[in-house]
């Protein structure tokens, strides 16, 4: 049984449509869902977690219809916003323990104990969850969501606002349990880390999927060589037959090329002789940014997305 499917999933908020039919599967795998601002991503999370109530197709989470069976789909999932509820005047082990008594977790000291060591909090358990850094609390509350031993858990921005070391961290954590058969569903803007850590992504744009598959494939297919170039000074375009200048990022212009290698020294020949002075020059692989330039365009990268992002580490404790 797939442990999340959709057929045709979509929402409306009056006359506009914030997701428009959204066919996706999940299983067993860690899914990340990427999207720019106001995309859709927290709509189809919120369908799928059956706080909101879809106006077309179907959702079912193992099974279980999101709308005919939301109890039966709430036993089998866990949800961890971006900002959950941990009491920072509580110790970690005493909001563990008031959420397996909500689950009414049989046992739930044992649970709770197990559950602080798998997230290797058991030295600080004690300790008040205030004093704790973000990587802590964010391991804090994946543990509080795995309480009732949920099949599917729905993590929204898992690593956002934490250092590169938390954040490792916290994929290690979510790799384990999905090694265990459990199935992630992720929403997060770090592209690196959907790159890396991801089975699958999924790209949302204007409530649609615009792509979906492994980031390799993705990357293989989506896009050519990518040619990275830094000039001194200003960049004058040139015009070449087979490269294409997708855009300029701080200081690196990127081109791609059907074949990078071949495409390089013509580059470099057509720069200097339109004037620019080259100070560094490379062939990379294309990245999932890439994709995500692609797939989602140029203008919305470099105006809503960035917002965004910056709302979101704003709203990070
Ligand atoms: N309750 C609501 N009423 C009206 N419009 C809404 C409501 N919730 C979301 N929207 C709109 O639906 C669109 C999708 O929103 P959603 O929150 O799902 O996007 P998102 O991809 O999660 O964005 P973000 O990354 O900024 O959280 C946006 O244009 C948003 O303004």
């Amino acid at each position: 049984m797939t442990a999340i499917q959709t057929e045709d999933l979509t929402k409306f908020f009056g006359d506009f449509c914030a997701v428009n039919g959204l066919n996706i599967e999940a299983d067993k795998e860690i899914f990340g869902l990427l999207g720019p601002n106001g995309s859709g991503k927290t709509t189809t999370v919120l369908m799928l977690t059956t706080l909101l109530t879809q106006d077309r197709g179907t959702a079912s989470i193992c099974g279980y219809d999101t709308r005919k069976d939301p109890d039966k789909v709430r036993s089998s999932i866990s949800y961890v916003p971006q900002d959950m509820a941990i009491d920072t005047n509580l110790t970690g082990r005493e909001n563990m323990l008031f959420f397996a008594k909500l689950y009414g977790v049989s046992n739930p000291r044992d649970r709770v104990d197990e559950l602080l060591e798998v997230m290797e909090l058991s030295s600080r358990a004690d300790d008040l969850a205030k004093t704790y850094s973000g990587g802590m609390r964010r391991r804090l509350e994946l543990a509080e969501a795995l309480v009732h031993e949920p099949e599917v858990i729905f993590l929204d921005e898992p690593t956002l606002g934490l250092d590169v070391a938390a954040r490792k961290k916290i994929w290690e954590h979510i790799h384990a349990l999905n090694r265990k058969g459990m199935t992630i569903f992720v929403t997060t803007h770090y592209m690196d880390e959907a790159d890396r850590y991801c089975d699958r992504v999924g790209i949302i744009n204007h409530g649609m999927i615009a792509v979906l598959g492994k980031p390799a494939e993705l990357k293989s297919h989506l896009m050519k060589d990518v040619i990275s170039v830094i000039v001194n000074g200003e960049y004058v375009p040139v015009d070449l037959e087979g490269v294409l200048f997708v855009g300029q990022s701080g200081d690196e212009l990127s081109f791609t090329a059907e074949n990078g290698r071949e495409a390089l020294p013509t580059l470099a020949d057509a720069l200097s002789r339109a004037g620019n002075s080259i100070r560094a020059m490379s062939l990379r692989e294309p990245t999932l940014d890439d994709v995500f330039l692609q797939s989602v365009g140029k203008q919305e990268e470099s105006t809503g997305f960035e917002e965004w992002k910056y709302r979101l580490m704003l709203r990070r404790r």
